[in-house]
């Protein structure tokens, strides 16, 4: 902007609510990141595949980070708000007072977290029915998706919470709902985790066939009869009581949410790679695939015509980019399956003390650990002998197999730091190998993957990118901005604000203006 033509700035408020921490971000009109912040979110694990948290706790998370970015910013300046978060199931009562979703009757303990296996004989129950909207889940529904888990909440707790159920909400819903008092829901997380279709609505004879017919009897008033797609501005924006709580300006625009996974996709699909000679350049945006990595790793593909992928999710239409369908592989655990193989591992504590005192991360040390005992061979040798299989809490994509557990091959009696490193570097190459076998099960029915682009917390990890291009053979793009999900959580408010026309409008300007990308070659 030359000096004289000084329009006043509009800055964008992101905010993504993960498995572990809530991050928020001030974005400005070209997506760069202005402020930072984070806090923790409390996490309950009652009995084994039993995952809770507190819907309120969230939202007092949401409330702390956001108060942080916006610091000495004129609020005025502050045009839209967007949410991402996991898609965890939010139960509240007729008054939308939270109600307990286990045995002890906790009502703090309201949100049955996205990775929560309880539902396990329920999602089998719906699996045997072979109704026809399993083919737009890859064939099998998960344990992850929210019709088991409601299931299992009407036959496992129907006095304490079903029968006073009022609104069962997506978590991202749940959030704009809590900014704005408005219940519609995104287009993102019902079609995505709900079996509504973008083009059909719902189906009430799903819902009836698994014996959750209540929802047809009241036209789903509980689960969501209002949708819209990401980025729509909802009601009168933001009321004063959620302004106050955020420390915000009542009335700024809110936006229909997305998915934690798909606000990552969308910040980084669509990224400007000219003049870095990567094999994308040029081709078509439907040869790309986003991994965002966090606890679990999802792996978004697009393309213009559906494309059915046994095991894979999907085609889903207009999920996360309009006007494309999206197929979406994953692995449940990944992030959490390298926290637990090292923090579980004997040489843990030495690690911990050795990284500490060289002010790095346990994962900065054990990388140049490994560079030491590599010698002068490549890193990936130091596994011939000792193989993971990621498994841990069963398998997502593309085996679609929620019994099938971890394994480890070629242990020793050794319990050295040399021995957590190695175990440290197989489990990282098992996880790259999963995404080449998502990868190249998209491919076998259709989709055609040129490129990875990389976000998440696990991103942050040199190794872990780097085995990721070794194992798949294709070049990995990460973004200039590290935290893409962010960037894809504040497109979302500046759409909701009418300062730009539609996502994508927004998306070719922030690309266009951040041209900054590391590649990772294979
Ligand atoms: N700098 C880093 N180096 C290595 N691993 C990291 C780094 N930062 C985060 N991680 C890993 O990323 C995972 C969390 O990613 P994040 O995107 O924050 O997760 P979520 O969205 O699920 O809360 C954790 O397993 C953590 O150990
Ligand atoms: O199912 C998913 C997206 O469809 C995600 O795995 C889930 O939301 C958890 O995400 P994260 O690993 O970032 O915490």
């Amino acid at each position: 902007m030359s000096g004289g033509e000084q329009k006043p700035k509009r800055y964008y408020v992101g905010v993504d609510v993960g498995t572990g921490s809530v991050r928020a971000a001030l974005v400005d009109q070209s997506g760069v990141l202005l402020a930072f912040a984070d806090h923790p979110i409390e996490k309950w694990e009652p009995q084994f595949n039993h995952h809770e948290q507190s819907s309120e706790d969230i939202w007092a998370a949401c409330c702390v980070v956001t108060k942080k970015v916006v610091q000495g910013i004129d609020l005025n300046q502050i045009r839209g708000l967007g949410f991402d978060a996991t898609c965890s199931l939010v139960v509240l009562d007729k008054e939308f007072h939270p109600l307990p979703v286990n045995h002890e009757g906790d009502s703090r303990r309201n949100v049955i977290m996205w990775l929560d296996h309880r539902a396990v004989s329920q999602v089998n129950r719906i699996n045997e029915t072979k109704h026809s909207i399993l083919q737009y889940v890859g064939g099998v529904m998960s344990v992850e998706m929210q019709a088991p888990k409601l299931l299992w909440l009407k036959e496992n707790l129907r006095e304490t919470c079903w029968d006073k159920a009022g609104h069962f909400f997506d978590l991202p819903d749940f959030l704009s709902w809590k900014a704005t008092g408005v219940t519609a829901r995104s287009l993102c997380s019902l079609v995505c985790k709900w079996t509504y279709s973008a083009e059909k609505g719902w189906d009430d004879s799903f819902w009836k066939m698994v014996g959750l017919e209540d929802f047809v009897a009241d036209n789903y008033s509980k689960i969501g009869n209002q949708v819209l797609p990401p980025g729509a501005s909802l009601g009168n924006g933001l009321t004063p009581e959620a302004a106050r709580d955020l420390g915000l300006l009542p009335g700024i625009a809110v936006a229909a949410s997305l998915i934690d996974a798909h606000a990552g996709g969308l910040g980084v699909i669509g990224a400007d790679v000219r003049g870095h000679g990567l094999v994308c350049e040029g081709q078509p945006v439907t040869s790309r695939l986003a991994v965002i990595c966090g606890t679990s790793s999802c792996h978004m593909g697009i393309s213009k015509d559906p494309i059915f992928v046994p095991g894979v999710w999907g085609p889903y239409f207009s999920a996360m980019v309009p006007g494309f369908w999206l197929n979406e592989g994953g692995q449940s655990v990944t992030g959490k399956l390298i926290d637990h193989m090292v923090q579980g591992h004997a040489a843990f504590p030495e690690l911990q003390a050795k990284a500490t005192a060289r002010c790095q991360s346990v994962y900065a040390y054990l990388n140049s650990h490994l560079d030491l005992i590599k010698k002068a061979q490549p890193v990936g040798f130091l596994t011939v002998d000792l193989h993971v299989w990621p498994d841990f809490h069963g398998n997502r994509s593309p085996l679609a197999d929620l019994t099938l557990k971890g394994m480890v091959t070629g242990l020793t009696l050794s319990q050295d730091l040399d021995d957590l490193a190695i175990l440290y570097l197989a489990t990282v190459q098992a996880i790259a190998l999963g995404t080449r076998f998502i990868k190249e099960a998209m491919e076998a029915a259709g989709h055609s993957i040129s490129t990875l682009f990389l976000c998440g917390g696990l991103s942050k990890n040199p190794l872990f990118v780097q085995m990721h291009a070794d194992i798949t053979g294709m070049p990995v793009v990460l973004s200039q901005e590290v935290e893409s999900v962010l960037v894809g959580a504040a497109i979302l408010g500046a759409c909701a604000s009418g300062d730009f026309a539609s996502v994508q409008v927004y998306c070719e300007r922030l690309c266009t203006h951040r041209a900054l990308w590391r590649g990772f070659e294979c």
